[in-house]
């Protein structure tokens, strides 16, 4: 039988013990945000860049390549100066979260991009309708946060549900939201009438500025970009400045699809086990965030 001494030197010796637990849980779920927050292609490549960089450096370090190690420690300390600037957008948007209490939605899995099987059903069904009509349509489809300062024009700020009506009332030539892109963030209507970038490459002879601009945005960023054509009705798909073009709108589903569907292969910094427990907690019904539709 233990003493009530030996029970309390017991319960202290336990403490510290549950108080680690508690410290590397909360490491744990921070690395986990952060996993979260930085899984965009973009980033990723950015951070293995990062990291190649450091593993560099600790190597001239100890082979004591002296010149390498004092030119790596050099261009390491520029690169901790401009990573607030290289991720200023991802940080933005982080505090904003944070801000507006929204912490939970950086918990759930697969948040960017956020996929929705309705919204991407919807903008089939409108792209296969602008079409169909012939109506001329620019989306460009956010994959990892866009910075403003890229938009020749941000456009008007909308933040709806993306749904096959509006996308087709907003490209219908007679309104004022018409001309321009339609920005698509975490699968809603982010803005209208967007002006976007142009590329500088020479398209094709017969396209004009709608498919330039869409290869403008993709070559600045990782975003998908869809064109329809106002004179054939042609559906194109921008990705890294190249155009896919022309595709049925099965083709563009397909597409799509493999990008966005939640059966994919889980990327770089999918964490399984914490997936699941997190879809649990916070089923996809309640991932829209936004306020107004
Ligand atoms: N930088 C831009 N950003 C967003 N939209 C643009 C931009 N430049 C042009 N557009 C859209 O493209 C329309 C003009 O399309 P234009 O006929 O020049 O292009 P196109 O590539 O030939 O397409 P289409 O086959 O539909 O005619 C504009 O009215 C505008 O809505």
């Amino acid at each position: 039988m233990n003493g009530p001494l030996e029970q309390l030197s017991g319960e202290l010796a336990l403490r510290p013990l549950i108080i680690s637990i508690l410290d590397w849980a909360a490491v744990g779920l921070l690395l986990y945000l952060a996993f979260q927050l930085i899984r965009q292609t973009r980033t990723v490549w950015l951070i293995r860049g990062f990291l190649i960089l450091s593993g560099a450096f600790f190597l001239s370090n100890l082979l004591g390549l002296t010149t390498l190690n004092f030119i790596l420690d050099k261009i390491l300390i520029g690169v901790a100066v401009a990573v607030p600037v290289i991720f200023q957008p991802e940080l933005r948007r982080f505090l904003e979260q944070l801000g507006r209490g929204e912490i939970f939605t950086l918990l759930k899995p697969d948040r960017v991009p956020d996929f929705e099987k309705e919204a991407l059903d919807e903008l089939l069904d409108a792209v296969q309708d602008l079409s169909e009509e012939r109506i001329g349509a620019l989306i460009v489809i956010e994959q990892s946060p866009i910075d403003d300062r890229l938009l020749q024009d941000p456009g008007d700020t909308m933040d709806a549900v993306l749904s096959k009506s509006l996308l087709l009332t907003i490209f219908y030539p007679k309104t004022r939201l018409h001309d321009g892109a339609v920005l698509v963030r975490d699968w809603r209507i982010q803005s209208a009438s967007v002006i976007l970038p142009m590329s500088t490459q020479i398209p094709a002879r017969q396209l004009g500025t709608r498919h330039r601009a869409a290869m403008g945005i993709t070559e600045q960023t990782d975003a998908l970009c869809i064109v329809v054509s106002e004179e054939t009705g042609s559906i194109s798909l921008a990705e890294r400045g190249k155009l896919q073009r022309p595709l049925t709108v099965e083709q563009l589903a397909e597409a799509l699809n493999r990008r966005y569907r939640r059966d994919q292969p889980p990327s770089v910094f999918t964490i399984p086990a914490l997936s699941d427990w997190t879809r649990k907690l916070f089923p996809a019904s309640s991932s829209q965030s936004g306020n107004s539709d």
